[in-house]
Formats: C-alpha cells, sequence, structure tokens
C-alpha cells in the first residue's frame, strides 16, 4: 500500500490523529466539556462553528474489560460487523480495497428530521503501534477514518448532503498478571478506549439539532459498539 497515492496522506493524518488522542482531555481550563457519562465512559466536547455550522470536536474515553484492542479495533474497522453494531446506517459499500488494512467506504446514514439525509466517503486504516508506555506490553491498536473523494461518489451529486470526518479509535491494552502459573484468561485484560471525532455535517443544520443527535447517539454508539465486541469475542481465543 506505500505506492498507493493515499499513502502520503494517511501516514500524516495517522500520526496527527494519534497524537492528538494520545493527549488527555487535562484540567477542565483545556476547554473540554464533559457531556455524557455512564460508568467509565466520559464523553466530552468542544463547542465549535465553522461558517455558522456546529463542528464540534469530541473526545470518549471508555475502559472495558476482557477484550483487547486488537479485537476492538477488527470489529471496527472490518465491514462485514458494521451493520450490527452502527444504528445509524443505512447502506455502507467498500468503493476500494487499498490493501488488507486499508479500505474506502461510501455510507449514507439514516435521515435525521428535520435535517436531510447525510451520506460520508472515508478512507479508513488499520494500524498496530509499538506500546510505548510499558515496552512488553501489548501493541497499541488504532483505526482512524478520513474523509476522502471518489469519482464514483462526487459530493452532493444525489439525493445526499455530503459530511466530512475524520475519526480515530485508540485501543490500549492491559494483561494484569494472573496468579503463578494460571494461564491469562479474559479477566485479566483491561483496555483503554479513546475515541475522536471531528464532524462537518456539510449543508446546514440547526445547532441545537446537530448537538441534540451527538448527545443522544454517540453514548449509544460507543456503548453498544463495545457490548458487541465482548458478546462477539467472550468464548473464542484472545487476539492481542
Ligand atoms: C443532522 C445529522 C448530521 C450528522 C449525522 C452523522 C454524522 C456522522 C456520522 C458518523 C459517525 C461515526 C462514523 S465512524 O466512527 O467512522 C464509524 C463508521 O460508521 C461515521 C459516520 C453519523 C451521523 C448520523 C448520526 C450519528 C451521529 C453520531 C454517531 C452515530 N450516528
Amino acid at each position: 500500500a506505500t505506492l498507493h497515492r493515499l499513502w502520503p496522506e494517511i501516514e500524516k493524518v495517522v500520526k496527527q490523529e494519534v497524537a492528538m488522542a494520545k493527549l488527555g482531555v487535562g484540567e477542565s481550563g483545556t476547554g473540554w466539556q464533559l457531556f455524557a457519562e455512564d460508568g467509565e465512559m466520559r464523553m466530552y466536547r468542544r463547542e465549535e462553528e465553522v461558517d455558522g455550522m456546529v463542528v464540534d470536536p469530541l473526545k470518549a474515553v471508555h475502559v472495558v474489560k476482557g477484550i483487547t484492542g486488537r479485537e476492538l479495533c477488527h470489529y471496527f474497522f472490518n465491514p462485514q460487523y458494521r451493520y450490527d453494531w452502527e444504528t445509524t446506517l443505512e447502506h455502507m459499500n467498500v468503493l476500494e480495497t487499498i490493501s488488507e488494512d486499508t479500505l474506502i467506504f461510501h455510507q449514507t446514514h439514516k435521515r435525521i428530521w428535520p435535517a436531510s439525509q447525510r451520506d460520508v466517503v472515508f478512507w479508513s486504516h488499520l494500524r498496530r503501534l509499538p506500546n510505548d508506555q510499558d515496552r512488553d506490553g501489548p501493541d497499541i491498536w488504532t483505526v482512524v477514518n478520513n474523509s476522502t473523494e471518489h469519482p464514483d461518489h462526487p459530493a452532493n451529486a444525489g439525493k445526499c448532503v455530503r459530511i466530512f470526518l475524520t475519526v480515530c479509535l485508540l485501543c490500549q491494552t492491559r494483561v494484569d498478571p494472573p496468579k503463578a502459573g494460571a494461564p491469562v484468561s479474559r479477566d485479566d485484560i483491561t483496555c483503554k478506549i479513546t475515541y475522536c471525532s471531528v464532524v462537518n455535517p456539510g449543508g446546514w443544520a440547526p445547532a441545537s439539532v446537530l448537538r441534540a443527535v451527538y448527545k443522544r447517539e454517540y453514548p449509544k454508539f460507543l456503548k453498544r459498539f463495545t457490548a458487541y465486541v465482548k458478546n462477539q469475542t467472550k468464548d473464542k481465543p484472545i487476539m492481542y
């Protein structure tokens, strides 16, 4: 995939997004506003507008037991599972398989009244990263999704308003050593998840509608997705 036209952009965006995801939400002064909490899940946003449109950056942090970062990224990246966990998805299509870890998607999302229906074209890249905190710990895994153009789906050519997004799912796994001699079980595994997204809704949509949609949909998405991966992996060997 290093020879593909998108490779330089993918390298640049993945490095930027991973660096951003690793930054904590810091003290409350850094502009991140906690807007949803559920158990270990904390969702933050910054209120930002571009040309009068809400483009609030979102950062969610979550800690889940019993699954690894590789397993989370596997179920997030692979198209065959997406309809199982992405509730707002109406249609998904893989436009191009650049390599086994890089795909280009077209997706239409269900219309959310009163806004018009949205679609998105993005490249999606799955990447394993060395664990810079704990050298002999499991690797860090990430999936970065970033809007791109594709000749088969020009923006705003059909009924949907094209949205533009950058998304990063970053997963750091920790294994707490079991009693001497005992094999590692899923009870010994914890995964720290950081999910960052910036979505430009494309055409105009009322700020109140957009903020209500995100407040409702993002917590639902992260809870549903992590529960889905726990259920899919509970009786399978651990994938690190
Ligand atoms: C008037 C509504 C306009 C925006 C609607 C919108 C925008 C973006 C997206 C979305 C969000 C996450 C991704 S992803 O992380 O890449 C995973 C692959 O699907 C891709 C698309 C979706 C939706 C529809 C509503 C909505 C908002 C959040 C979360 C879920 N659904």
